[in-house]
């Protein structure tokens, strides 16, 4: 059974709607699945080499940094070896804004420097997910759960 890490930021639901969709898949696809929220959970870099695979989701605020609550976790990922570890990020932003889902982009680029192997995709939805977002988020697991089956 395939351990799996996700993890989410979010402000006002709309990634934990998503990170929702995405524990559902893979618990239904029998793999063991943790999922822990930067506001509530103590969440350690360490814990990271833990899981077959991490998906990271993170909502954009203030000019599309990374959200305060997963400020520390970013900068500490670099204290731990990523090399070809499993990992993917996703989130929810507002076109409206200069910088799409632009916290995505950043972790997505710091983990690939610091030698992740990302899901290809970097999973953005707008706003509040819909029904066709859910069926996205979904795919995003199933991709992400047959790059396990490809290492193996
Ligand atoms: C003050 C503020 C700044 C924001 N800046 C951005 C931004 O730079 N880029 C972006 O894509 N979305 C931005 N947003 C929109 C949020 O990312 C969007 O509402 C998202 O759905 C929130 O996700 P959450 O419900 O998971 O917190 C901003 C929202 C607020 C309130």
């Amino acid at each position: 059974m395939n351990k799996i890490l996700v993890l989410c930021s979010s402000c006002t639901g709309n990634t934990e709607m998503m990170a929702k969709a995405i524990v559902d898949y893979i618990q239904k696809q029998n793999n063991q699945v943790v999922f822990k929220s930067f506001e509530f959970d103590l969440i350690e870099v360490e814990e990271l080499l833990d899981y077959d695979l991490v998906l990271i989701g993170t909502h954009s605020a203030d000019d599309g940094q990374i959200p305060y609550e997963a400020e520390d976790f970013y900068d500490e990922l670099s204290e731990v070896d990523l090399t070809d570890r499993l990992m993917g990020v996703f989130g929810s932003g507002e076109s409206f804004y200069d910088v799409f889902c632009e916290s995505i982009e950043l972790m997505g680029d710091h983990l690939e420097h610091l030698g992740a192997k990302l899901v290809p995709e970097r999973l953005k939805v707008e706003l509040e997910p819909d029904d066709d977002d859910i069926i996205r988020c979904e795919a995003f697991a199933e991709k992400a759960c047959a790059m396990i089956q490809e290492v193996h």
